[in-house]
């Protein structure tokens, strides 16, 4: 992997790199923030998965992460959206489908079969690349936003023993059941719903076997939060399932990164204590 940029960041750096992507078939950037604590040993890292219309930049300038990650020795990645570089037909057209919109799907329909492949990306060809390459441990916790809320969330009910922890910020809880996730899964993974049940953190929720509390945050003021985010469908599911989970419903806040920013902090401790890096969240 090639280093595009090195920025100190609250004694540790925040840094930009590329690679080849052999899951995707194009090449791809990831912003990676190192602590302070890395110089002298490998720390564990929070994946951080964006939303719509998002590159790996937006988190790392607008969360305000750096400061609270830097004190608790905790490295966050923040992978890419959706492929780049790729020229498929309609995929620039729209901000919610194609680039910046790859859904953390592996894509089974033509022509989005031969790159969207994002849930494999993030979950293993990425972390084996950073594992091998920077000053990490294998220990992991995964979070997002929105869409990539609804990729934290399946990271976690996919595959829970590969993570310690998951939380979400305004997540898309039930894509299957969303003006979103149904443009999107219609064209990644066809016309049969039975074949999206294995993305939608709703329907996945019932059959975990190992079941990893989720963490959510979510603004009483999102524009989106009726139409596109549906928590309650998730809580009903968390609910009928006994699957912990906890929602957060914060008046006053809407969808922006200015809500992200204002709960980071309360993330970072949820994973950083189930990563024994500190005794309690509180
Ligand atoms: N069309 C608008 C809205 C796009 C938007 O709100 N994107 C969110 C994620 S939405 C769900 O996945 C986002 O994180 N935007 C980036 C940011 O830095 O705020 C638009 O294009 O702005």
């Amino acid at each position: 992997m090639e280093k595009l940029s090195s920025t100190g960041s609250f004694g540790g750096r925040v840094e930009r790199y590329k690679h080849a992507s052999a899951t995707l078939n194009c090449d791809m950037e990831f912003g990676v923030y190192l602590p302070p604590q890395a110089d002298t040993g490998p720390v564990p890292v929070l994946w951080w998965l964006s939303g719509l219309t998002c590159t790996d930049e937006n988190f790392m300038q607008k969360a305000g992460a750096q400061r609270l990650a830097a004190q608790l020795g905790l490295a966050i990645v923040c992978p890419d959206t959706s492929p780049r570089g790729t020229d498929l037909p309609g995929e620039h057209d729209d901000w919610d489908f194609g680039s910046g919109a790859g859904f953390y799907v592996n894509a089974t329909q033509a022509p989005w079969d031969r790159h969207y492949r994002m849930y494999d990306y993030v979950t293993k060809e990425l972390p084996a690349l950073v594992e091998a390459n920077l000053p990490v441990t294998g220990q992991r916790a995964v979070s997002g936003h929105s869409m990539g809320g609804h990729g934290a969330l399946l990271c976690a009910l996919r595959e829970p023993e590969r993570y310690a922890s998951v939380s979400a910020f305004a997540p898309i809880c039930h894509p299957s059941d969303c003006p979103w996730g149904v443009k999107a899964f219609s064209h990644y993974l066809g016309d049969d719903r039975n074949d999206w049940r294995a993305w939608d953190a709703t329907q996945l929720l019932t059959d975990v076997d190992i079941q990893l509390p989720i963490l959510i945050d979510q603004g009483a003021d999102d524009p989106f939060l009726g139409e596109q985010l549906k928590p309650g469908a998730l809580e009903q599911a968390a609910i009928c399932a006994h699957h912990p989970l906890e929602i957060r419903l914060r008046e006053g806040y809407d969808h922006s990164y200015f809500f992200v920013a204002s709960f980071i902090d309360d993330h970072l401790r949820h994973h950083a204590k189930a990563l024994g890096l500190i005794a309690s969240a509180d």
